[in-house]
């Protein structure tokens, strides 16, 4: 056990990180052991849930440190399968703290009718996202195809950062958000949930 994971920071980056994955299973966003979750440490590292487990019964133990190339610092340790995605966000933007994966039932099915976004237009909860003003607007949130090679799903994403206000979708599969601290990525993905969930009533409608 090195400095860092001995220090409160440590613990704090822990226990925020249980926190969501409860809040997240509330929802029912991390069904079985779906989803993954993460916050930026102090001296650059990542902690990360460890991959497999449910996310929603989270213990201490259940949470990893990599660096940013997706490495665990404990040899042994098995980080997300999805921890690329979540380096890919912490290196783009130094003012993101925290990243959030869950799969929910409007994102997995929306997407799997979706072509290469997801556009979400009139609703007033488009204003959660920054710099989105006013309902009479749209936000785009784009759909990427699904990939095992996770490295190679990095490089598909990669020319839509910065231009996502929203967080992106993987085809079939769940919601990537982000934030500069946990409170704000959970108040994300918690309107965006709720938008996609509108919009897959909307369409059950015929709208
Ligand atoms: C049973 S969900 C399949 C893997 C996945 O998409 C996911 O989000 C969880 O993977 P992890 O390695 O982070 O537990
Ligand atoms: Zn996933």
């Amino acid at each position: 056990m090195d400095q860092m994971t001995k220090t409160g920071l440590w613990v704090d980056a822990v226990q925020d990180i249980i926190a969501a994955g409860r809040r997240m299973d509330r929802f029912g966003w991390v069904p079985a052991t779906a989803g993954n979750i993460s916050r930026r440490l102090p001296d650059g590292r990542i902690a990360i849930t460890r991959s497999g487990g449910h996310k929603g019964f989270l213990a201490p133990d259940g949470v990893i440190e990599v660096g940013m190339d997706g490495r665990a610092v404990q040899p042994g340790d098995r980080p997300s399968a999805e921890t690329l995605l979540h380096c890919q966000l912490y290196a783009h933007d130094p003012a993101i703290g925290a990243v959030l994966h869950g799969h929910s039932v409007a994102s997995t099915v929306l997407s799997m009718a979706a072509g290469d976004a997801i556009t979400l237009s009139d609703y007033e909860v488009q204003k959660v996202f920054a710099g989105q003003t006013t309902h009479d607007a749209s936000v785009r949130v784009p759909v990427f195809d699904n990939d095992q090679d996770i490295a190679r799903l990095c490089t598909v994403v990669a020319p839509e950062l910065g231009r996502m206000p929203a967080g992106y979708v993987i085809r079939g599969h769940g919601v990537y958000v982000w934030g500069a601290t946990m409170d704000v990525a959970l108040a994300r993905l918690e309107g965006l949930e709720f938008l996609l969930a509108c919009e897959l009533e909307k369409r059950k409608l015929g709208r």
